[in-house]
């Protein structure tokens, strides 16, 4: 359903994007992995609408984005964005009003204000905190109100830009727990990040992204299996992987996969 096709951008006089095919429909997670500055969060601005590519296009239902003021309108109900600064994306000082910004903004009735913001509070786990003003939140709380936020619309593509930066060890953990909780309701998320190991546990699908090109496309544990490609990349391979790679290791998804594998091995 969302997809690119052939898509370029530039700011001003600097090419940043080139050339990109995207297909997000193939899988309920799909990865873009690439180093700072590789043009991740502009793509997203252009698969969001707020940028407009200058060459290529990008697709729903195959079918070119409407960049008019209702066409752009009812695409972010399709697709929203999350930031990976919450603050960008804070307006209230209480948790559900903020939730609740978007929809208010749309005119949606109480009733179901109510309904939606109650779903996207269980979903990222808020219900601790929701009765905190905003601004003694951590900032990993932040960033789930702010996904909260974007998931009162009942999108069908949810974008996240590094949801994962900035978080400690267990923060990391309960957005990899959100991230699946949200694909089991059927969405689509697309998680851009230069965090291999994230990008290699929870996406089904990977695009590996260098200079504003595709470089690599396809299932994580080949793609990231390259560890050149990934070099050139400035990226390295996620740990799970070159344990595999280089001493044999089964290839596990993720870390408690792996102690289980060796435990059976041991047992044996
Ligand atoms: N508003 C802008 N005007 C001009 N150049 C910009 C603008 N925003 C970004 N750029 C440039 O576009 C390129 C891609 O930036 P972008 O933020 O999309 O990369 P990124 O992969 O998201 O980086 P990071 O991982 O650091 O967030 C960089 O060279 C950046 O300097």
């Amino acid at each position: 359903m969302l997809a690119t096709h052939n898509l370029s951008f530039r700011y001003q006089d600097e090419p940043v994007l080139h050339d990109l095919t995207f297909d997000f429909s193939a899988f309920a997670v799909t990865g873009i992995v690439g180093e700072n500055g590789c043009g991740k969060s502009t793509l997203f601005m252009n698969l969001n609408g707020v940028l407009r590519p200058q060459q290529g296009a990008v697709l729903w239902q195959g079918k070119p984005l409407n960049y008019s003021k209702i066409g752009l309108i009812e695409h972010r109900q399709r697709v929203t964005t999350v930031f990976q600064d919450p603050e960008q994306q804070i307006f209230y000082t209480d948790v559900d009003s903020d939730i609740a910004f978007s929809l208010r903004n749309l005119g949606v009735d109480e009733s179901e204000i109510s309904r939606r913001v109650e779903c996207a509070i269980q979903l990222v786990d808020a219900q601790s905190f929701r009765h905190k003003p905003i601004q003694y939140l951590s900032h990993g709380q932040k960033k789930r109100v702010a996904i909260a936020g974007a998931l009162v619309m009942e999108a069908d593509y949810l974008l996240l830009d590094e949801p994962t930066a900035g978080l400690d060890p267990s923060g990391r953990q309960q957005m990899i727990e959100i991230i699946a909780r949200i694909a089991a309701q059927g969405k689509h998320v697309v998680i851009s990040s230069h965090d291999i190991d994230l990008i290699y546990e929870v996406c089904g699908g990977v695009y590996v992204m260098n200079g504003g090109k595709i470089i690599a496309q396809g299932e994580p544990g080949v793609v990231f299996s390259q560890a050149e490609m990934l070099r050139e990349a400035g990226l390295v391979q996620p740990w799970l992987v070159k344990l595999h790679s280089e001493l044999g290791f089964p290839l596990c998804k993720t870390e408690t996969q792996l102690f289980n594998a060796l435990r059976v091995a041991k047992e044996a």
